[in-house]
């Protein structure tokens, strides 16, 4: 395949894909800090509702960006032929769930990820749904989670053509600030044969769609 290009960072710097080691004591510093939260707010974090929180809070931090300590990479590496076919694969309406990195507020949405084979060389269908995942469970940018499933594809399976859009509903747009709940972001990225040939492009968009 030819050198990518995105549909919507002509010039999408190469995206660091190494996984973070946990630290060791990751769990307790967030649950110390979330107890300092509580204390600035004037709560009192001893209390029964609360007196938990801090350590859940920390547990769920740690599962929701469990993504930021695997290389979502590997999901593809497992891989198989299938006798010459030639169409393009498309994984539709994969729900993510990601965390917006300015406000760490939910970020829900779908994906659709497309590829046109090179040689018959494919990846099972679960496998694309856990990249998503895995680029999703980290402080995310959507656009920067479109480039990085892409790419990651690209790298990966060498197809002919690679494209994926998202629709997020952010969290931060919805629930404070402007407060616009149901508004909808839509962010794609299209690599190589689908960068430049817009009518194929736009009969993977439709199918997509259906
Ligand atoms: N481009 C992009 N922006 C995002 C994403 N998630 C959140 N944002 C935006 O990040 C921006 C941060 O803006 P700031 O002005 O620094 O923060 P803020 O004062 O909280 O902004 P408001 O949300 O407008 O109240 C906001 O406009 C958010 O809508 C994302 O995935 N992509
Ligand atoms: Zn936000």
């Amino acid at each position: 395949m030819q050198q990518p290009a995105s549909l919507m960072t002509s010039s999408a710097a190469q995206i660091k894909e190494d996984a973070l080691i946990r630290p060791a004591d990751a769990q307790e510093r967030i649950a110390r800090n979330v107890r300092e939260i509580l204390v600035a707010l004037g709560e009192d974090p001893e209390r029964e509702g609360l007196k938990e929180t801090p350590q859940r809070v920390a547990k769920m931090y740690l599962e929701i960006f469990s993504g930021l300590y695997e290389d979502p990479q590997e999901h593809l590496k497992k891989q198989f032929s299938a006798d010459q076919h030639g169409g393009a694969v498309i994984v539709k309406d994969i729900r993510f769930q990601s965390t917006c990195e300015h406000h760490l507020l939910p970020v829900y949405g779908v994906a659709h990820v497309a590829y046109l084979p090179d040689g018959g060389r494919l990846t099972g269908l679960s496998k694309l749904a856990r990249l998503v995942e895995g680029y999703a469970r980290r402080p995310q940018l959507q656009e920067r989670l479109t480039d990085q499933i892409a790419q990651a594809i690209a790298k990966i399976l060498s197809p002919k053509a690679v494209l994926v859009v998202l629709e997020g509903e952010h969290m931060c747009m919805s629930l404070r600030g402007v407060r616009s709940p149901g508004s909808k972001t839509v962010t794609s990225a299209a690599l190589g044969r689908w960068a430049e040939n817009l009518q194929e492009r736009q009969e993977i968009l439709s199918l997509m769609k259906s």
